[in-house]
């Protein structure tokens, strides 16, 4: 696989809202700058049941519906990173949606990507529901010069909700909130799941298995096809994530090869050829910039030392100087 993006094309925590009454006081009503869906999804939960029981039944339910999002920016970063090498990226195993770990190897990519972009603003995380690409950011994190602590929303039932609630703002402030989505999963490889790449090669031939592998159309046997997870992944990014970077929230995705080329050839506007060619290498952050609807993509942030990263856009020197401020 190739080191870099080898494509010719491709060259708060923020503001819990007051309390409205003494027992609210209690149960914040914001956890975090929640990722819109998980607000909505809230505030459905409130209209289901009545005001006495919404603090018993979930602490962390907001009044959102009533209260206008505010918007931070007109321009919001997008970083974008494969996982790191994963233990059957490194038997040459065709993985999928098949939950594997990280290398050694793996883990210090992903080290590596959070040096890369230790100095652009990240206020959401999004993950898939696999553990090599929620490894990768939070190691990557780790590397963050903010500081703050990445923190698993978890939203699979109410219960689930509650006994994760952080009950100190000042905590919530210092926090990121990270959001795992299936649809952003690797594309399912159907029955080529756990075989070895070149075997599968030697015995189904090299054009057969490059276009079960990169094709757009063809979908392995039982798998998905590019198109059928860009179906998926394509989606949950214009549903849940752009209208984030729209409220000028910088996201972090961490996910897979595949659900991440899908999501770049819709960002990029590649054709169902052009993506063909599009090979991205375990832990390389890609960088994006969200501006008037528009997403311009600025490559692979190679480090904090680099002046040029900071001449992308005035907000991240401005982001970078803050940072050095607060060292001082
Ligand atoms: O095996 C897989 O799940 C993917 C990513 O590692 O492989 P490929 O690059 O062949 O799509």
């Amino acid at each position: 696989m190739a080191t870099v993006v080898s494509h010719h094309l491709i060259s708060s925590i923020a503001s819990p809202h007051s309390p409205s009454n003494s027992k609210a006081s209690l149960f914040p009503k914001e956890p975090f700058n929640l990722p819109i869906k998980f607000r909505q999804n809230r505030c459905f939960k409130i209209e289901a049941t009545t005001a006495s029981q919404t603090p018993v039944l979930d602490p962390l339910l907001s009044p959102s519906k009533t209260t206008p999002h505010k918007k931070k920016s007109n321009e919001a970063s997008l970083i974008l990173i494969r996982h790191g090498e994963s233990l059957w990226n490194e038997k040459n195993l065709f993985t999928g949606c098949v939950d594997v770990p990280l290398t050694e190897k793996g883990v210090a990519e992903a080290i590596q990507a959070g040096k890369r972009i230790s100095t652009i603003p990240v206020d959401l995380i999004f993950t898939s529901s696999l553990i090599r690409a929620q490894m990768t950011a939070m190691l990557a994190m780790t590397q963050h010069r903010c500081k703050k602590v990445p923190i698993i929303l978890h939203d699979e039932s109410e219960k689930a909700q509650t006994w994760s609630h952080v009950f100190s703002e000042e905590t919530r402030k210092q926090s990121i909130p990270v959001v795992a989505a299936w649809q952003l999963n690797e594309r399912m490889y159907g029955e080529l799941q756990g075989l070895n790449k070149e075997e599968t090669a030697e015995r189904y031939g090299t054009q057969q298995v490059h276009e079960w592998r990169r094709s757009y159309h063809i979908p392995p046997p039982k798998g998905e096809s590019l198109e059928m997870c860009a179906e998926r992944a394509v989606a949950y990014f214009e549903d849940n994530i752009q209208p984030e970077l729209a409220l000028g929230n910088n996201v972090l995705i961490a996910a897979h090869g595949n659900s991440l080329r899908s999501i770049i050839m819709y960002l990029d506007k590649l054709t169902s050829q052009e993506v063909t060619s599009l090979e991205l290498s375990t832990g390389l952050p890609l960088l994006y910039i969200f501006k008037d609807r528009k997403f311009m993509r600025r490559g692979s942030p190679v480090g904090p030392t680099e002046a040029g990263v900071y001449a992308y856009t005035k907000r991240l020197a401005q982001y970078r100087q803050k940072l050095d401020e607060s060292l001082n």
